[in-house]
C-alpha cells in the first residue's frame, strides 16, 4: 500500500481557480444564504417579544404570526441556499473532470509506464467528487457559520454579556482544540484516498487480466492482493476515523457544559427576578445558533481538509507535462505526399534515462512507396522503432524524418494523422464493430466499414449479426477470436487510409489462409503506401521491397528474402526454423 505522502500541499487559495466561471451562481447563493441567515436571527428577538409580552399580558398575536412568517421564510431560503450550492458543486467538479480527462488522455505514453490505471481513474472518479464538499459543506458552511456566529455573539452580549462570558469561553477552548488537529486531519485523509487508489489499481489489474488469472487458478491470489490494498484503506480510513471521533467528544463535552451553566445561573437569576423569562429563552436560543454553526463548520473544516488533500492528488495529475500537438514549422505540401520517405539517421533510445539503450546509432531508410519489413529476435527493438515513428517516445540522439521533415517539426497529431498503425495487442474497445472501426475513421460510411471488414475476412462477422455494425464486442472485445481482433485493427487502420502503415506483428494470430488474404490487401493497400511491417512469421514478409534485420538496437542486415538468405545467417537462421528455406 503506498501510503507515502509528498511535501506539497494544496492551498485554499489553489482551489479558487476552480471556481472560475461558476461566480454568478456563487453570489447569488450566497445572498440567498444571508437571508436565510438573518432569518434564523430573526427567530429568538420574536421568542423574546413573544413570550414577555405574553408576561406583560399585552397583546403577543402580531409576534406569533411574525415568527411563523420568519420560520417558513428561514426554511424557503434554506432549500434555495442548498440546491443553488450543490448545482455550483456539480458544475466545479464537471469541470475538473473534464480537465483531468482531457489532460490524461493527452499526457505522454511514457507517463502512462509509469502510473497505475486504477489510481488515475480513482483520481478522476472518488478524488473529484471530494472536491464537492470543499463548496457545499465546506465553503459555504464556514462562510454562513461564521456569520451566524458572529450575529449571534453580538446579540448574545447585547442580551446578557455576563451569561455570555461564562459559557463563550468553554465554546472557544474547545474549537481550539479542534483547529490544532485539522492538519492531521489533512495529513490522514490523504492517506485514505492514497490507499483508495491503491486499491483501485489492484482491483482494476485483477480484473483487465480476469482470464490470465483464472487460467492460472490465482483467484485466490488476486483476492488476497487486492485483499491486502482494501485493509490498507479499511487502515488508513480507521486512523482517520479515530482523530474525527476524538474531535466530536471534545466539542459536545463543551457545548453540554456551556448549555448547563447558561440553564443554571440563568434559572437562578429568572428566579430572583433580575433576569426576564423572554431573554434567557431568547439567550438559550442564540446559545443555539452559536452551537450550530460551531458543528457545521467543525464538519466543514473537516470536509475543506479531505478536499484540499483530493485536490492535492488531482493537481499532481493536472500538473504533467502533457504531450505537444502543435508545434510550428511543417510544411503540409510535402509531408502531405501519397507515399512518403521514412528515414532514421544514427537514432538512439532508451526507456531509462541512463539506462541501457535499446536502440544504439539506427540508421535505415524506407523509400516512398516501398514494403519494408523489421525483423529479428525478441526484443531487439523492433516496436520501439514503430513507438518513435508515432512519437510515443523521443530519441535521445539522431534524427528520424518523415519525407525529409523532421518528425519534431512535424504537430503530433499531424504526424499521427498520417500514420496507421496495428498495434501488436490489437486492442479492440468495448462497443459495437462500428464504434471500433470510427476510432480512426469518424465519418466513414456502412458501406466503407463494411467492405474494410471484407477486405480482412470479417464480413461474415456483419452477416451473420442481427444488428450488423452494431454488433456488441463486449468489455474489451471480448467477444472476437483473437485473429478476428487483429484482423479488426486492420479494417480501422484501412479504412483510416493513412499514407503509412504501420504494423506490429499482423498476422501472428491469423490462420495460414487468412494470411494469404491479407498479403493480398496488404499489396493493394501498399501500391499508394509506405508499409513498414514487424513481423517474426517471415511468411508474411518473404515477397517484401526490403527486409531489415535488427539484433541489439540496430540494423545488421538489409535486402530481399532472396538475398538475406544468402548474407545473413540471422536471417537464414530464422528462415530454416519457419522451413521457408532448406538447411544451407
Ligand atoms: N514501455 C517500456 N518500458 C521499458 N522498457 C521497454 C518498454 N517497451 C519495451 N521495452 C524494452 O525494450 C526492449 C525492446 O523492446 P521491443 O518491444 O522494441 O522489442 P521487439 O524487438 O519488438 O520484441 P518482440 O519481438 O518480442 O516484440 C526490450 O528489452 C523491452 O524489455
Amino acid at each position: 500500500m503506498s501510503t507515502e505522502v509528498p511535501e506539497r500541499r494544496a492551498s485554499f487559495a489553489e482551489f479558487l481557480p476552480y471556481l472560475r466561471g461558476h461566480v454568478g451562481l456563487l453570489v447569488t447563493a450566497g445572498a440567498v444564504s444571508l437571508v436565510a441567515t438573518a432569518l434564523a436571527l430573526l427567530q429568538p428577538l420574536m421568542v423574546q417579544q413573544l413570550i414577555n409580552a405574553v408576561g406583560a399580558g399585552t397583546d403577543w398575536t402580531p409576534f406569533l404570526w411574525l415568527l411563523v412568517a420568519i420560520t417558513l421564510g428561514q426554511a424557503v431560503f434554506s432549500a434555495g441556499q442548498s440546491y443553488l450550492l450543490q448545482r455550483t458543486a456539480e458544475s466545479v467538479v464537471l469541470g475538473v473532470r473534464r480537465s483531468l480527462v482531457g489532460q490524461l488522455l493527452r499526457l505522454p505514453v511514457r507517463e502512462f509506464d509509469a502510473r497505475r490505471v486504477g489510481d488515475l481513474m480513482s483520481r478522476v472518479g472518488s478524488d473529484t467528487t471530494l472536491l464537492r464538499s470543499v463548496i457545499t459543506s465546506g465553503l459555504f458552511e464556514i462562510v454562513s457559520s461564521v456569520l451566524m456566529f458572529a450575529a449571534a455573539v453580538v446579540l448574545m452580549i447585547l442580551l446578557d454579556p455576563l451569561l455570555f462570558s461564562i459559557t463563550v469561553s468553554a465554546v472557544l477552548g474547545g474549537a481550539a482544540c479542534v483547529v490544532l488537529l485539522g492538519s492531521l486531519i489533512r495529513r490522514r485523509s490523504r492517506q485514505v484516498q492514497e490507499a483508495v487508489g491503491a486499491m483501485a489499481a489492484a482491483v482494476e489489474r485483477g480484473l483487465s487480466g480476469i482470464r490470465t488469472i483464472k487460467a492460472a487458478v490465482a483467484e485466490d491470489r488476486e483476492a488476497a492482493l487486492i485483499d491486502r490494498e482494501a485493509v490498507g484503506a479499511y487502515r488508513a480510513g480507521v486512523a482517520a476515523a479515530k482523530l474525527q471521533a476524538v474531535v466530536e467528544p471534545i466539542m459536545s463535552i463543551c457545548i453540554q457544559g456551556a448549555f448547563i451553566v447558561v440553564l443554571t445561573v440563568g434559572g437562578v437569576r429568572v428566579a430572583d427576578g433580575s433576569l426576564a423569562l423572554g431573554d434567557l429563552l431568547a439567550f438559550i436560543l442564540y446559545l443555539f445558533l452559536l452551537v450550530l454553526p460551531i458543528g457545521s463548520a467543525l464538519g466543514a473544516f473537516v470536509q475543506i481538509q479531505a478536499g484540499l488533500a483530493a485536490l492535492d492528488r488531482i493537481q499532481e495529475v493536472a500538473r504533467l507535462e502533457p504531450e505537444a500537438g502543435d508545434e510550428d514549422g511543417l510544411t503540409p505540401g510535402r509531408t502531405a505526399s501519397a507515399a512518403p520517405e521514412v528515414r532514421f539517421d544514427g537514432v538512439s533510445f532508451g526507456y531509462d534515462d541512463g539506462g541501457e539503450p535499446v536502440l544504439a546509432d539506427l540508421s535505415f531508410s524506407v523509400p516512398a512507396g516501398s514494403r519494408t519489413a523489421i525483423v529479428g529476435p525478441s526484443g531487439a527493438g523492433k516496436s520501439t522503432v514503430l513507438g518513435l515513428l508515432e512519437r510515443f517516445y523521443e530519441p535521445a540522439g539522431g534524427t528520424i524524418t518523415y519525407d525529409g521533415v523532421p518528425l519534431t517539426a512535424i504537430p503530433r497529431r499531424e504526424l499521427r494523422s498520417r500514420l496507421g498503425l496495428v498495434e501488436q495487442e490489437a486492442p479492440v474497445l468495448s462497443g459495437t464493430l462500428a464504434d471500433n472501426l470510427r476510432i480512426s475513421a469518424p465519418d466513414a460510411t456502412p458501406a466503407r466499414m463494411v467492405s474494410a471488414l471484407e477486405s480482412v475476412g470479417l464480413g461474415d462477422l456483419v452477416e451473420r449479426s442481427e444488428t450488423g455494425l452494431g454488433l456488441n464486442l463486449g468489455e474489451d472485445g471480448v467477444r472476437l477470436s483473437g485473429g478476428q481482433r487483429q484482423r479488426l485493427a486492420w479494417a480501422r487502420v484501412l479504412l483510416a487510409d493513412r499514407p503509412v502503415l504501420l504494423m506490429d506483428e499482423p498476422t501472428s494470430a491469423v490462420d495460414s489462409r487468412t494470411e494469404q488474404l491479407l498479403q493480398r490487401t496488404l499489396s493493394e493497400a501498399a501500391r499508394s503506401r509506405t508499409v513498414v511491417v514487424v513481423a517474426h512469421r517471415l511468411s508474411t514478409i518473404a515477397d517484401f521491397d526490403r527486409i531489415l534485420v535488427m539484433d541489439r538496437g540496430r540494423v545488421v542486415a538489409s535486402g530481399t528474402h532472396a538475398t538475406l538468405v544468402q548474407s545473413s545467417a540471422l536471417y537464414r537462421d530464422m528462415a530454416v526454423r519457419q522451413r521457408l528455406v532448406q538447411h544451407a
